[in-house]
């Protein structure tokens, strides 16, 4: 009797049990781009650290201005980044420029074009109020402010907060280090001839691009040879430098499975998971690094990537939330579905006409070219055989 399949939600809590958090790190701020923040930062210095102009034009103290025009001597030029600052005196003006600090004295930057633009003296058409156009120290950030708590995601604003405040590093879960292999003889590269019986190797370049749109670092190791002893030569020396061995094909029932060969009986187990596509998984730990080895069909590995890899990467680098967004949509057309799996079929989502999902090809597990122009998988549950067109379903958007 065959083994009973595994859950879906089973085989996916035992992958994601298998890959432990990546250690925090401090990297450059350039490195940080996505990457989950570990620890709070907490403001050094004001944001702005001084009050400063918010534009080109002359600091005055707002009294020597409430009657217009009015001529001023200018008896400073302060442009962005001056620190000998001159205390302005009371009937005179500074010449300043966006973002130079506001000299003691000045309340108030009247703006270049409201004057003549002098520069020994300047006439002042408009009269301002005390405070326009000064950006005083701290507006935006207090000193000792938690500007950006542990478990952030660091996008660009983040970062360029961080930077604002001085922070050359951050402390970060670095990126989970994943080694994509791909073996099958019948693989050749891309660029090269095609001889017969052969095909071009894709699982590496899509799973590599996968890990890394996750947010994960890749690196891919194409045509391992299908031979066990080969097999485990080739990823000897990379096995102490990665978190996860993420292998496509060579897990099935057939004679040449390289893949299965190279680890049962050292860790890894196979089994069949209650889905569709994607059923036959390996999953374990090879000389203490966790294994995944997906099946080798191109949307069989990528599906599984999607429900259970990634996941599992982002927990690992620290993500709250590991999930794809999802949604309900109505089908545009009838769907059937293997009883006892959950299918994944792939979708073209179309919010316009009414929050409708279009099934794109069929469920065949090679048909890459219609996974490829999809933006998300339909989500049929293991207990439906059957979904008339208009029945709700379950969408995970790509
Ligand atoms: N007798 C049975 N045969 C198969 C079963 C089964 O239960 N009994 N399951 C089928 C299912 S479902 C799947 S999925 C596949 C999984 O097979 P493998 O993981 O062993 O993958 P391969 O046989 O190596 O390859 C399958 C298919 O994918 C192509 N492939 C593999 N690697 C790549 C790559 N890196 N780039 C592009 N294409 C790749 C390969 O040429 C095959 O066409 O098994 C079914 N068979
Ligand atoms: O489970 Mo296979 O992944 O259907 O093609």
């Amino acid at each position: 009797m065959s083994k009973p399949l595994t859950r879906v939600a089973d085989h996916k809590a035992d992958l994601a049990g298998l890959v432990g958090l990546t250690p925090v790190v401090d990297l450059p701020l350039a490195d940080c781009t996505g990457l989950v923040l570990a620890r709070d930062l907490v403001a050094p210095i004001a944001l702005p650290p001084f009050d400063n102009s918010a534009m080109d034009g002359y600091a005055v103290r707002a009294a020597d201005v409430a009657v217009t025009p009015v001529v001023l001597p200018v008896a400073e030029d302060v442009p962005a980044g001056r620190g000998d600052l001159v205390p302005l005196v009371p009937g005179t003006a500074h010449r300043i420029m966006t973002g130079a600090p506001v000299p003691p004295g000045a309340d108030a930057v009247v703006q270049v074009e409201w004057t003549d633009g002098g520069t020994a003296t300047v006439r002042i058409d408009r009269s301002v109020v005390a405070g326009a156009n000064v950006r005083s120290a701290g507006d935006d950030v207090a000193p000792g402010t938690t500007v950006l708590t542990a478990g952030t995601v660091l996008t660009a604003p983040r970062l360029g907060l961080a930077a604002a405040l001085g922070s050359a590093t951050l402390p970060v879960r670095r990126p989970a280090r994943v080694l994509v292999l791909s073996t099958g003889s019948e693989l050749v590269e891309p660029g090269r001839e095609l001889t017969p019986g052969t095909i071009y190797e894709s699982n590496g370049v899509m799973l590599a691009a996968a890990v890394r749109e996750a947010g994960a670092h890749a690196e891919l190791l194409r045509f391992v040879p299908d031979d066990a002893d080969a097999f485990h030569a080739a990823i000897a020396d990379r096995l102490g430098s990665v978190d996860l061995l993420l292998t496509s094909g060579g897990v099935s029932a057939g004679a040449y499975e390289v893949v299965k060969d190279a680890f049962t009986g050292r860790g890894v187990e196979f089994r069949r998971v209650a889905m569709q596509p994607g059923g036959p998984q390996g999953i374990g730990r090879y000389q203490g690094v966790p294994v995944a080895a997906l099946p080798g069909n191109p949307v069989s590995a990528h599906v599984s990537f999607e429900v259970f890899v990634r996941p599992a990467l982002r927990a690992a680098m620290g993500f709250a939330d590991v999930e794809r967004p999802t949604t309900t949509a109505a089908l545009s057309a009838a769907l059937t579905s293997p009883e006892g799996r959950t299918q994944f079929r792939r979708g073209a989502y179309e919010p316009e006409s009414g929050r409708v999902v279009t099934p794109v090809g069929g469920p065949g597990s090679h048909l890459l070219s219609a996974l490829a122009i999809s933006d998300c998988l339909i989500e049929i549950p293991a207990d439906v055989t059957e979904l008339p067109a208009g029945a709700e379903v379950v969408l995970r958007f790509l």
